[in-house]
């Protein structure tokens, strides 16, 4: 068995892309605001290693908000198919541009003009202005690349805790907790 969190992460992912039925990287993000208000939404994970867990998003959002008053969040992975969770916590980050750069030309182009024509979380007044909206950007990038918007970037959370859980007979499941201390992990178990 892994005592090295990150692979054993990486172990979990890959038995859930063969098991869900879709987006395994999907994975609740939660954050809270100045006034400690929390919210919960879904993001797809696009990245992770020693350094952490990255998503996309754009920075004007209301989780973007969140994140610079309080740069700390939550994951929450759940893979129904394998009854299993993985929790995460830790302090975030921006990506640098070279790697929000490079994950943003990898998208469609539609949804690298969606970016641009998105507001994220912010009031629309009806679908049309968001059609508008996408037609004008269409517009304004035919025959070029789309460049990556200014507000839109990745975060990356550094994990601090992980903790496994996987489903056990009669409610007694196992959980393994993951703590970093300095440049290395501690593993410990809880009560289910
Ligand atoms: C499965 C799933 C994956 C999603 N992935 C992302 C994502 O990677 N980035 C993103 O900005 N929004 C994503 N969304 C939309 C967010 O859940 C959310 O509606 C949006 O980001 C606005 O959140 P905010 O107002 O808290 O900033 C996803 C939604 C679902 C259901
Ligand atoms: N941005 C938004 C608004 C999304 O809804 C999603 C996924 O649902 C993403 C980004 C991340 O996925 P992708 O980069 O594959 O579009």
């Amino acid at each position: 068995m892994s005592t090295d969190p990150i692979t054993l992460f990486s172990e979990w992912l890959v038995e859930a892309e063969a098991s869900e039925p879709n987006d395994p990287n999907a994975v609740a993000l939660a954050t809270a605001n100045a006034e400690g208000q929390p919210a919960v939404r879904m993001v797809l994970l696009k990245g992770h290693d020693a350094t952490g867990f990255i998503f996309y998003t754009n920075q004007q959002s209301r989780k973007a908000d969140d994140l610079t008053a309080d740069p700390k969040a939550a994951l929450l992975f759940h893979w129904k198919s394998l009854r299993r969770q993985v929790r995460v916590e830790g302090s975030v980050s921006v990506v640098d541009d070279a790697t929000a750069d490079a994950y943003f030309a990898s998208r469609s182009r539609v949804s690298q003009l969606a970016a641009w024509a998105s507001d994220q979380s912010r009031p629309l007044p009806d679908h049309g202005t968001l059609s508008a909206r996408l037609q004008e950007v269409t517009r304004r990038f035919e025959d070029m690349d789309v460049p990556r918007p200014p507000h839109w970037s990745g975060y990356r959370v550094s994990p601090t805790s992980i903790e496994f859980w996987r489903d056990g007979a009669h409610r007694l499941h196992e959980r393994r907790l993951f703590t970093r201390e300095g440049d290395r992990w501690s593993e410990g178990l809880l009560y289910p």
